[in-house]
């Protein structure tokens, strides 16, 4: 049997990395896992029993619930789901739990593009792609500002981009697991680049790994 083909995408909020996580899945028919709606689902479900972020053994609990079929992006996209999954997702026990699911996952034939801030380096360091994602914070906050807008939302930029600096430094500065590029990446920065334009350089990097691999 064909060792399944893994492509880890890291990146900070609003890179980009979904975004390019899914026409990549789309192009190598792999599965997709965008591993930040995990830990959204463990923030929401904290929320919606009322009880607070920092309660380590209860957002375990949650984590141990979370099914990958089972997520509605639209009710975990939210901005506030967003700051309080950066917040639950500091707590290492959580972490244990969420890892073992998603690399469970990126296992399963054929394959698959799993996309967060530790696929690389914890999930799957043995990936046989590592691309590290990234633009400058104002492309980011721009992009997604206008991605708010576009969708009917209200926003002000600079609440967005305030957000986006206080997110990067609470998942680079975390003892556990904190977003860097992993041994091995592709840095990928799209500060300058089409959507179109950073697919093709991915798909460059991919198909020289898969020309190896055969
Ligand atoms: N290279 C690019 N050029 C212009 N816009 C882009 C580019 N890449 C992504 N976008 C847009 O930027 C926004 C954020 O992209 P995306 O949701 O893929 O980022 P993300 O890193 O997955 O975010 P999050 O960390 O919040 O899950 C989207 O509106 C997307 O269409
Ligand atoms: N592998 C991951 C993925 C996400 N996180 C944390 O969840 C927050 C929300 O992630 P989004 O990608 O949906 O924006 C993010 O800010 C991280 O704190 C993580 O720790 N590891």
């Amino acid at each position: 049997m064909t060792a399944p083909f893994v492509i880890a995408v890291d990146g900070p909020a609003a890179s980009g990395k979904g975004t390019l996580s899914r026409r990549l899945a789309t192009q190598y028919g792999l599965r997709h896992l965008d591993t930040g709606l995990s830990y959204r689902a463990v923030a929401h479900a904290l929320i919606q029993a009322g009880l607070p972020l920092d309660d380590e053994a209860q957002a375990v609990e949650a984590a141990r619930k979370v099914d990958f079929a089972g997520f509605d992006p639209m009710v975990l996209s939210t901005h506030a789901v967003g700051e309080a999954a950066s917040q639950v997702s500091v707590h290492p026990a959580v972490r244990r739990v969420l890892v073992e699911k998603q690399r469970a996952f990126a296992m399963q034939p054929p394959g698959a593009v799993l996309d967060g801030r530790d696929i690389g380096t914890v999930v799957c360091p043995n990936a046989d792609v590592k691309l590290y994602v990234t633009a400058s914070p104002q492309v980011r906050a721009g992009r997604r500002h206008r991605e708010i807008l576009r969708l009917g939302g209200q926003a002000e930029y600079e609440a967005i981009l305030a957000d986006i600096e206080r997110r990067d430094a609470r998942d680079m500065d975390r003892a556990d697991s904190p977003l860097r590029p992993a041994d091995g990446a592709h840095l990928l920065d799209t500060s300058q680049m089409s959507i179109e334009a950073a697919f093709l350089a991915a798909c460059a990097i991919v198909d020289g790994a898969r020309d190896a691999k055969n």
